[in-house]
């Protein structure tokens, strides 16, 4: 990097995951140049204008990054490394957030040895309580890696995986937000069908939800020893629990979590 202390960071794409990380860049005391792209120019000028940094032309913006983050849908990628290939700086390391596509993928639609970390992200590092699991390419170093765990620490935590377990990584935290989400207002419309005004419900299992999921960050404890412990015998708990696994709930979340690895498997080989 050109001055180690202030990493000049282009972010290629502006929307949901591109503004949730650039949020907590920006929230941290790392000192780091800036400047957004995105192929809507509306999208562009009002991340840009909102957060006080630079919108070029995603073509302009990697001439002089010394990071170049990826953070346009998978389809739109090779048409993206296409543009950007060529004024890449060299050494310059690319992270990428794309769900599927693999390092390969990667580097083989960029010049020859540049090094590649594909990171996968979720949205709540848009709170700084982000979880972001990073892997090397083939050109990639330690100091490539961390550069990219600490980029993305800003937003929540890190940890480096081998590339073959990227798949499983998005199926449980990279989409794992949404079935949170999904829980969520299935508790809200639960409560509104047993006669709770819609805000007493959904303020009854938000703070159900943030004070279950601390416990078990805090604790350590095993979520089935914490599940015990609300259970009476012969008390409500058992018998809602007794519900879920009647419904095939356990089944349905392995289920679910097998579709999003194998879509995210699918992704790469789809964009040809
Ligand atoms: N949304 C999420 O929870 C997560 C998304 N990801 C990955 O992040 C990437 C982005 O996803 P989202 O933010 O959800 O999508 P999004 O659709 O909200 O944002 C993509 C942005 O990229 C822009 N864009 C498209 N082509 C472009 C180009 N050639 N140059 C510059 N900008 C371009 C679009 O205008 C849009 O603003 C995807 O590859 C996805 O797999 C990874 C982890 C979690
Ligand atoms: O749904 C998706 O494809 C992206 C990747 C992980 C979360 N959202």
């Amino acid at each position: 990097m050109s001055e180690p202390d202030t990493p000049r960071i282009a972010v290629l794409g502006v929307g949901a995951m591109g503004t949730a990380l650039l949020t907590g860049l920006l929230q941290s005391d790392r000192p780091a140049r800036i400047s957004v792209s995105d192929r809507s120019a509306a999208r562009q000028a009002e991340v840009a204008d909102e957060h006080g940094v630079a919108g070029l032309a995603a073509a302009d913006a990697v001439a002089d990054a010394d990071v170049v983050l990826l953070a346009v849908k998978p389809q739109g990628m090779a048409g993206l490394l296409a543009e950007i290939g060529p004024r890449l700086s060299s050494g310059a390391l690319v992270l990428s957030i794309a769900a599927g596509l693999t390092t390969a993928y990667l580097e083989e639609r960029l010049p020859d040895g540049t090094p590649v970390v594909r990171a996968m992200p979720n949205t709540p590092a848009l709170v700084g309580e982000g979880m972001t699991a990073v892997c090397a390419g083939a050109h990639a170093t330690d100091e490539h890696l961390d550069t990219a765990q600490e980029l993305l620490g800003t937003g929540g935590r890190t940890v480096v995986v081998p590339e073959s377990q990227l798949d499983a990584v998005t199926a449980v935290s990279g989409s794992g937000p949404a079935y949170v989400f999904y829980v969520a207002d299935a508790m809200i419309e639960a409560g509104v069908l047993l006669g709770l005004p819609r805000d007493v419900a959904t303020e009854l299992a938000v703070q159900t939800l943030y004070g279950a999921a601390t416990m078990l960050s805090r604790t350590g404890e095993h979520p089935v020893l914490l599940r015990e412990r609300v259970s009476s015998p012969a008390g409500t708990t058992i018998a809602a629990l007794r519900q879920l696994d009647e419904h095939g709930v356990r089944a349905a979340f392995l289920s679910a979590l097998e579709a999003a690895a194998h879509r995210s498997a699918e992704l790469a080989s789809e964009q040809g």
